[in-house]
């Protein structure tokens, strides 16, 4: 095939912590890419604020960047022949209809302001899984719906533009799709992360609009997973269409070809996520999971659900201990820091920044670093930071087996910590099962370019989803003893009783 005739598709991932563009051939390979960090504000303790028109920059960056880098290599952007989605999601914006404008900054999903909320919310409803046989989610901070009713109690600019008739609510995805093509829509993925949503119809629920607060008329459509949303209206990809829509963690789950009832995957980027598929049923937790959409590849495709088990802090803490500690320069170094030392020398940290999420779902509890001796160095404090989130993974995968009564014997990963492979072997240790790592790491932004190829025809069906989605793989086993683990594990329980009750 000469270069001029081969066609390719793009993927932005707006994550928490950066936002890419990424363009794949037809076989899944990445050929070109751009990625930028971009900023975070924590007005107050526990808030964390984007701002939506940063948001935006940051994707026009990153799509010139790549572009460019494209072009270098002989190819022509109008070959790229469709644009997916993915984004971080639940982080909330509020803008005006009629100017396009933001109405105040975005909160993000890891944002605990709504604390008092919820706890209100919460006495209102009796209790909080009230709504969850309808949208599959407890009452919590984490959800968009608690966002938006703040954001009307307590946003002036929100107020006004209700009163006019002008406002506007949305996930990410919704952001970035009516700047890039004018259009008010969203997917069912995202849709399933507001409370808002019935997750057997995929409409808005009257009851959960009523309860929140919100009006359906500042709420935007519900589309599947793959289809044409719009064409781009201008810059480097004027006249593509966004084709592809999915919430980071169910872009993953795609991209790791997680179509089969039975099998999971974990995602270790800013917060971590292990989505399990359930099938064409959604399963109700009754062990502190969610049930999410898993995707809907099509608006005529069968949806797949998911339970999810959501961590809030994972790489985040390894940035903390990056900007505002300085015990590190680089997210690299975690590793071999954490390799410096044995083992955690008794040292357990609760990375409980924004509470503790799955399966405990604890608001009132918050970071603590516990079991310190003068023995302990910075190579402890590293390896308890790695051991957090494969803690928490161990006690979310202790969950599913419990809610889907399935032993799962490997999980695959993905995500920016998972480079590290000290911190995969630790997960391999306290997991005792087989950790698999794939070769191509961008499983997140493969997920959403599969979709939008998908949608407009460059790939036919999952079959063929499935083949283009391989990728050799790392394969990580326990090298410890099941007494270790087991006082590791004691440890670890202990230690979160101490995180409780702080906040
Ligand atoms: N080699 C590494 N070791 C440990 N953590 C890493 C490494 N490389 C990246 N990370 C962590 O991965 C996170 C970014 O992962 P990514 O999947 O890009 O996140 P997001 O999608 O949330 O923006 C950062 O928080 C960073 O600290
Ligand atoms: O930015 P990530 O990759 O940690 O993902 C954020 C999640 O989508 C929040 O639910």
């Amino acid at each position: 095939m000469s270069k001029e005739s081969e066609i390719f598709v793009g993927a932005i991932d707006q994550g928490t912590s950066s936002s890419r563009f990424l363009i794949f051939d037809t076989k899944g390979q990445v050929v070109a890419s751009h990625q930028a960090e971009y900023q975070n504000f924590y007005a107050k303790a526990g808030w964390v604020e984007k701002d939506p028109d940063q948001i935006m920059e940051s994707v026009e960056t990153v799509v010139v960047g790549a572009c460019r880098r494209f072009n270098a290599l002989g190819y022509d952007v109008s070959q790229i022949k469709s644009v997916g989605i993915t984004n971080q999601r639940e982080t909330t914006v509020a803008f005006d209809s009629e100017t396009g404008e933001p109405l105040t900054n975005a909160i993000v999903w890891s944002d605990v302001r709504t604390k008092d909320l919820v706890h209100r919310l919460v006495e209102d409803a009796g209790s909080a899984t009230r709504f969850a046989s309808i949208n599959g989610l407890p009452i919590t901070t984490y959800f968009s719906g608690t966002k938006m009713r703040w954001m009307l109690e307590n946003v002036p600019e929100v107020q006004a533009a209700r009163e006019r008739g002008t406002l506007r609510f949305g996930t990410i995805d919704t952001w970035l799709i009516y700047k890039l093509t004018g259009n008010y829509v969203t997917d069912v993925t995202n849709a399933s992360r507001t409370m808002l949503m019935d997750i057997k119809t995929f409409k808005w629920h009257d009851e959960c609009l009523e309860f929140f607060g919100v009006r359906r008329e500042e709420l935007p459509e519900i589309r599947s997973s793959a289809e044409v949303y719009g064409k781009i209206l201008e810059g480097r990809l004027a006249g593509v269409p966004v084709a592809g829509c999915l919430g980071d963690q169910q872009a993953a789950m795609v991209g790791q070809s997680c179509f089969d009832a039975g099998e999971a995957k974990n995602t270790y980027g800013t917060g971590c996520f292990m989505l399990f598929n359930t099938g064409e049923e959604p399963i109700f937790s009754k062990n502190g999971l969610l049930t999410t959409v898993g995707y809907q590849l099509g608006p005529d495709a069968t949806p797949k659900y998911a339970l999810e088990g959501s961590i809030a802090v994972a790489g985040s803490a390894i940035q903390w201990l990056r900007d505002k500690i300085g015990l590190i320069f680089s997210a690299d170094e975690i590793g071999f820091l954490a390799d410096s030392v044995e083992d955690n020398g008794g040292v357990y940290f609760v990375t409980a920044f924004s509470g503790l999420f799955a399966p405990y779902w604890r608001d009132d509890a918050r970071g603590a670093i516990v079991g310190l001796t003068q023995y302990a160095t910075r190579g402890h404090i590293a390896r308890a930071t790695l051991e957090s989130v494969c803690y928490q993974t161990r006690a979310i995968l202790d969950a599913m087996r419990k809610d889907s009564g399935t032993e799962l014997r490997r999980l695959r990963v993905d995500g920016g910590l998972t480079n590290s492979n000290q911190a995969m072997q630790i997960q391999a240790d306290i997991l005792n099962i087989e950790v698999v790592r794939p070769e191509m790491r961008e499983t997140t932004a493969l997920g959403a370019a599969l979709a939008a190829g998908l949608a407009v025809g460059i790939w036919k069906d999952q079959h063929e989803l499935r083949q283009v989605a391989q990728s050799n793989v790392s394969a990580f086993w326990s090298r410890i003893s099941d007494e270790k683990r087991d006082e590791m594990l004691k440890g670890w329980d202990k230690a979160v009783e101490r995180s409780l009750d702080w906040a």
